[in-house]
């Protein structure tokens, strides 16, 4: 295992690159299945879990957000995309637990302390679905993504600033798997290759399929 922070030199040019950090194995068993617990509730509304619309296509991953309604490229607060209902708040659990991932992965106390998410994309992935190679930059502030992975492991591939393609990382995001990307990785194209079926944990709470959670900060008021 690998762990290094955003103002730490590179280790070794195979890992993903400084401000990028992994954490396995980071949420308890009963944690996980507590969180996929909230994220049933989610998932019914008032903004139904759905696949968002790219260019007319339909992604494979479903997502459901909480704080602001992501929507390609955009934030509202309303999912105009949807049925124009206003998401659900962002939790105060999942602030708290960002800090937390910050502090715990070499972020410096004032950014761990600083940090306030207010948006959550909470995807679920079944057996097929992936995601393409892409930037989070639809958010204005450059703190930290933090990703918690759930349920069956993934291939996630972690790349450059510059484009889709190599260099990239093809780690593996497990269950319970803390990854945070902030620094000077912030803006690295990532994507998931695929999904491995029938490696979730027993307790997880969940048998099938995959959830993870980015928190972010968009900078926006209002
Ligand atoms: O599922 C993942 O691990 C990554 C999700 C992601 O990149 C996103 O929601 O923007
Ligand atoms: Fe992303």
């Amino acid at each position: 295992m690998m762990l290094f922070g955003p103002e730490i030199e590179p280790l070794d040019p195979s890992e993903p690159g400084p401000g990028a950090v992994l954490v396995p194995g980071w949420l308890t068993l009963d944690q996980q299945s507590w969180i996929v617990g909230r994220f049933r509730e989610w998932a019914g509304g008032p903004v139904p879990i759905r696949a968002a619309k790219v260019r007319g296509h339909e992604m494979s991953v479903r997502t459901v957000c909480l704080g602001w309604h992501w929507q390609p490229y955009k934030y509202t607060r309303e999912a105009t995309d949807v049925n124009g209902a206003r998401v659900l708040p962002f939790p105060d659990w999942m602030v708290r637990l960002g800090r937390r991932a910050l502090r715990e992965t070499g972020y410096r106390d004032t950014d761990a302390e600083t940090y306030t998410p207010d948006t959550a994309l909470v995807n679920y992935y079944d057996d097929t679905a992936r995601m393409g190679m892409h930037q989070d930059k639809d958010e204005r502030s450059p703190a930290p993504v933090v990703s918690l992975s759930i349920g069956d492991a993934c291939t996630f591939r972690f790349g450059n600033t510059e484009n889709r393609g190599k260099p990239y990382t093809d780690l593996r995001l497990r269950s319970g798997d803390l990854f945070v990307f902030g620094g000077a990785a912030r803006l690295a194209y990532h994507g998931v290759t695929r999904i491995h079926p029938g490696t979730a944990p027993d307790g997880c709470g969940l048998d099938r399929g995959r959830i993870n959670i980015t928190t972010r900060m968009t900078g926006l008021t209002g």
